[in-house]
């Protein structure tokens, strides 16, 4: 977490608005409602107007509280100079700050012979807690045995290349990735601007790849109707986080840093809507409604995985997601997960033998975000158990994925990852 995150402050722009919702309040011809519904417009003006700080001993975006809105993009690089990607990663650390604090990207000039510097659509829009979160992917350090940067010694030993998990399947198109940028916000054209910028800022150093679009809605409910995020570990917890997210000594240059593991995992919305209420809390291990586990009243209340019912069964099954990707059941394995849901329109399917149905599908589910210390320990361990033992399984395929080193926060006088670079021979 960024050293102010939090404390968000009110930007330039938040004070503005907030001020000006306040003044019409204090004007207020209309009586009280009039004057509640200003004060109740101040206040979501005052929520949605914070900006969350860019510089700091951690990147933003991976412990803020989750904006309802992401933009995830993988590029790759296209340059052979390791000069021209430092330039690139100073020019993203300036126009990140300045987005994040609720300006464009770039200064604009009134030159109507050039380009504007910014495609403008979030000129006049609050940053609504924008957070821009960078990561190296394997191909910064090594790719097809080419060291292009000279950086393959600097590899982290954690920043392995993931494993082919029992079901992926994965699409090349969606896959992988030299660099990635995550933008979260609470507003959608925020995270969408902030990425769109970065990208143009590339031209001719690297490419965009893939994309991503998420949101996620307040009660945390995800397309499965459940509740998803409850048995996460607390971001509130400095010595866990400690523990589990950040990198320490071990990682030399990503200390303070975290892994972040994404996938793209389709959900047969289809299957999942005609399965009977019991069967679904069957597979997830809690109540639909309550999120509570199976066997219990309240959502945060703790899973019991020995509890079994009168006859003896387990209440919460053996084959249950929540069971299966629990600490308890993975040697400890812990990881911080930021996952987004995803609805990426319909496909017209045919299928080529009897009865030969056709009709429309869904290409919607979860983009899963995890954070963590050592992908070793974390995502691959839990993801080992969950290919195999899952009865979520049935409904659920993994066709996107990619493993980043989103490096430590950084100064104000320095550029996202220069501690990568630092000591090299040029
Ligand atoms: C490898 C890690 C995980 C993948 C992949 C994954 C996919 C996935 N999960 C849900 C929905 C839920 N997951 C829940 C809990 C949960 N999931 C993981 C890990 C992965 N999930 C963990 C570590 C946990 C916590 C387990 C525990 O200790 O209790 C839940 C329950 C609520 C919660 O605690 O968040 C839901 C619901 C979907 C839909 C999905 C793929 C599409
Ligand atoms: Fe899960």
């Amino acid at each position: 977490m960024s050293d102010s995150e939090q404390n968000p402050q009110v930007s330039r722009r938040g004070l503005l608005g907030g001020s000006l919702a306040v003044a019409a309040s204090t004007l207020g011809v209309g009586g009280t409602a009039t004057a509640a519904a200003a004060t109740a417009h101040a206040q979501t003006s005052q929520l949605n107007q914070k900006s969350v700080p860019f510089w700091g001993k951690h990147q933003g975006g991976i412990l803020t509280p989750q904006q309802t809105h992401t933009y995830f993009a993988a590029f790759d690089l296209d340059t052979a100079k390791r000069a021209e990607l430092i330039e690139l990663l100073k020019r993203w650390t300036a126009a990140a700050s300045r987005m994040t604090r609720g300006d464009t990207a770039q200064p604009l000039s009134t030159d109507s012979e050039v380009a504007p510097a910014d495609s403008g659509e979030a000129v006049g829009l609050s940053p609504a807690r924008l957070t821009v979160t960078f990561g190296f992917g394997p191909g910064m350090f090594m790719r097809d045995g080419v060291d292009r940067y000279g950086l393959a010694s600097r590899r982290p030993e954690a920043l392995v290349d993931l494993p082919k998990f029992n079901g992926d399947q994965l699409v090349l198109e969606r896959s992988g990735g030299d660099i990635s940028v995550q933008a979260c916000s609470d507003d959608p054209q925020v995270a969408f601007h902030a990425v769109r910028q970065l990208a143009a800022m590339a031209n001719g150093i690297a490419t965009l790849k893939w994309a991503q679009t998420g949101f996620v809605s307040g009660t945390t409910r995800n397309l499965m109707g459940f509740k998803d995020g409850t048995n996460n570990p607390s971001t509130k917890n400095p010595t866990l986080m400690d523990e589990r997210v950040w990198v320490g000594k071990e990682g030399g240059w990503m200390q303070g840093g975290s892994y972040l593991v994404v996938r793209r995992i389709r959900i047969s919305l289809e299957h999942w809507d005609r399965t009977n209420l019991g069967f679904q809390e069957q597979v997830v291990g809690r109540h639909k409604a309550s999120g509570a586990p199976l066997g219990k009243k309240h959502e945060f209340e703790p899973l019991d995985l020995k509890a079994t019912d009168a006859d003896g069964n387990l209440v919460i099954p053996d084959t249950a997601h929540s069971r299966v990707a629990s600490s308890a059941h993975n040697d400890g394995a812990l990881i911080l997960r930021r996952g987004y849901s995803y609805n990426d329109g319909a496909n017209f399917y045919a299928e080529r033998w009897p009865p030969w149905h056709q009709g429309i599908m869904y290409d919607a589910g979860l983009f899963f975000v995890a954070y963590q210390r050592d992908p070793r320990s974390g995502f691959i361990a839990i993801n080992k158990t969950l290919s195999t033992q899952d009865m979520m399984n049935q409904y659920i395929t993994h066709v996107g994925s990619g493993i980043f080193a989103c490096p430590p926060g950084t100064l104000e006088s320095g550029f996202v990852g220069a501690s990568l670079f630092e000591g090299l021979k040029s």
